[in-house]
């Protein structure tokens, strides 16, 4: 099926996943879809192996995380969150040179946590190499951030605006 990009979201400065000057990171770009899923397209580098051809599960988890906790932000733009909990399955191994897609989306908000699910789909979009249940903590950005600064989270225009993706995926909300 294919979906609807409603919005790009921001990236940070130095964060693993999303940081632009994060030289070991990803620099991944998340889209909202109009289905209320996030997604990023990545491939990971030789750097983010573990055995060869394949990505380290940390990797693999660390995507999927920012993924889900990004989700939150299409019904509540205001909201951060500090993972509490995750959860990861391996089904099959990432490969390293090819475009994987992550998805993220929220099962439950309640009080000052949420929770989301993800998956990780090949580049074929939609053999599942990985899923995930996420649990997050609501805190205000200054607390979680101290003494920095807010001035690194900033939106990245694309080259080429992604405006649709095609995802043979079902996305369920178990809660
Ligand atoms: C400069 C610009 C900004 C750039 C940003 C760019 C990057 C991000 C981009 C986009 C963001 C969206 C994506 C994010 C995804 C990635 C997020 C991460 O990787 S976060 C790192 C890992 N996680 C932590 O570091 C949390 C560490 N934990 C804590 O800080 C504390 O435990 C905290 C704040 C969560 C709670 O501590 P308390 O002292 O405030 O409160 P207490 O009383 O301990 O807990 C409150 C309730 O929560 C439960 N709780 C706390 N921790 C729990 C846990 N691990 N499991 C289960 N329950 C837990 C407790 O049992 C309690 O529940 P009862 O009220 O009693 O019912």
């Amino acid at each position: 099926m294919k979906y609807k990009v409603m919005k790009k979201q921001f990236n940070s400065d130095e964060c693993f996943v999303c940081g632009i000057h994060n030289h070991a990171g990803l620099k991944t770009a998340f889209y909202e879809l109009e289905n209320g899923v996030v997604i990023t397209i990545t491939k990971g580098d030789n750097f983010h192996q573990s055995y060869p051809n394949r990505m380290h599960g940390g990797i693999i988890s660390a995507l999927l995380d920012e993924t889900i906790g990004r989700a939150i932000n299409i019904t509540e733009p205001e909201t951060w969150g500090v993972t509490i909990k995750l959860e990861v399955s391996y089904r099959k191994p990432v490969p390293l040179d090819e475009e994987i897609v992550v998805c993220g989306w929220i099962t439950k908000t309640k009080g000052m946590t949420f929770k989301g699910e993800g998956v990780i789909l090949a580049k074929d979009r939609k053999t599942v190499l990985a899923t995930s249940e996420g649990t997050y903590f609501k805190q205000n950005i200054h607390d979680i951030i101290g003494e920095h600064r807010l001035s690194g989270w900033q939106f990245i225009e694309d080259t080429h605006a992604v405006t649709e993706i095609e995802l043979d995926h079902e996305f369920t909300r178990s809660e």
